[in-house]
C-alpha cells in the first residue's frame, strides 16, 4: 500500500535537463547530513559539473517527484547503486524505499553500494531493506578521507551473487600470490643468512594487520607463514 507521502510520488528516468536540479539536491542533502556524512570537499561548481557530466545512457538515473518538485534520486551504474539521495524534509516518508525498490528492479541479480561508516541512519535504512555489510575501508580512497562500508543487496540468488564477488576477489588474490612467489624467489640469491627470517615475517604480518584489522596480527602471522612456506617451496620447483 502506498503511504500518503508516496501515493502521489512519480518515479521517472531523468534526462539531461534534470541534471542541474539533481546536483542542487545532492548539495542540499550533503549539507544537511553533516556530521553523519562528512562535508563535501569540492565546491558547488565542481559538483554541478561532475553531475552534469553523467552519461545517462550508462548511468541509470531515476527521479522521485511530487507535483513537479524533485524530492529524491537514485543512480545505478554497472552493478552499483552509485547514489540514493532524498530531500532532508522528505526523509522517512517512503521515497528512499521507493527508489531502493526501483534499484532492486533494475538490478535483480544484486548490487553493491558505498556508505560512510558514520552515516548510521543510512546504514540502518539499508539493513532494514535487506542489504548486508561487506568490507570497511579506512577512507584513504575517498576525497573526504572518511571510512566507508561496502554494502550489498544480494539479489534474487544471494549465493550466486556473493560467490561472484568472492570470485572477483579470488582472481585478484591469485594475481597477488603469483607476484608474491616471484618476489620471494627473486630475493633468495641476495640473502646473507640461510633459513627463515622470522623477524621480517612478523613485520610483514603486523603491516598486513594494519590494513586488515578484522584478521588481527595472530591470524595474519599464520597466513604469512603459509604464504612464505609455499612461496619458498614453489620458488624452488
Ligand atoms: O625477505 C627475505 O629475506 C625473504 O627471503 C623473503 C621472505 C618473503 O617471502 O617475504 C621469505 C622468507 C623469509 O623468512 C622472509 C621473507
Amino acid at each position: 500500500m502506498p503511504t500518503e507521502a508516496t501515493s502521489d510520488l512519480l518515479l521517472r528516468p531523468a534526462d539531461r535537463d534534470d541534471l542541474a536540479a539533481v546536483a542542487d539536491l545532492h548539495l542540499q542533502v550533503r549539507t544537511a547530513a553533516v556530521p553523519a556524512m562528512p562535508p563535501v570537499v569540492y565546491d558547488a561548481a565542481f559538483v554541478r559539473e561532475y553531475v552534469e557530466s553523467w552519461d545517462l545512457s550508462t548511468h541509470e538515473l531515476w527521479l522521485g517527484e511530487r507535483d513537479g518538485s524533485l524530492l529524491g534520486y537514485a543512480m545505478v551504474h554497472d552493478d552499483w547503486l552509485h547514489s540514493l539521495y532524498v530531500a532532508p524534509a522528505e526523509q522517512g516518508s517512503g521515497i528512499g524505499s521507493a527508489l531502493l525498490d526501483l534499484a532492486k528492479g533494475l538490478r535483480p541479480g544484486g548490487f553493491c553500494l558505498w556508505v560512510f561508516e558514520s552515516n548510521e541512519p543510512a546504514r540502518a535504512f539499508y539493513r532494514h531493506h535487506g542489504l548486508v555489510d561487506l568490507e570497511t575501508t579506512d577512507g584513504s580512497g575517498n576525497p573526504e578521507r572518511a571510512p566507508e562500508v561496502r554494502m550489498a543487496w544480494p539479489g534474487e540468488d544471494p549465493l550466486a551473487f556473493l560467490r561472484g564477488l568472492v570470485d572477483d576477489v579470488d582472481a585478484q588474490l591469485g594475481d597477488l600470490l603469483a607476484r608474491r612467489v616471484a618476489l620471494t624467489r627473486a630475493i633468495q640469491p641476495y640473502r646473507t643468512t640461510s633459513g627463515r627470517d622470522r623477524g621480517r615475517e612478523a613485520e610483514i604480518a603486523r603491516e598486513m594487520a594494519r590494513r586488515a584489522p578484522v584478521l588481527g596480527p595472530e591470524r595474519l602471522a599464520r597466513i604469512v607463514d603459509v604464504i612464505v612456506t609455499e612461496s619458498l617451496d614453489a620458488g624452488r620447483g
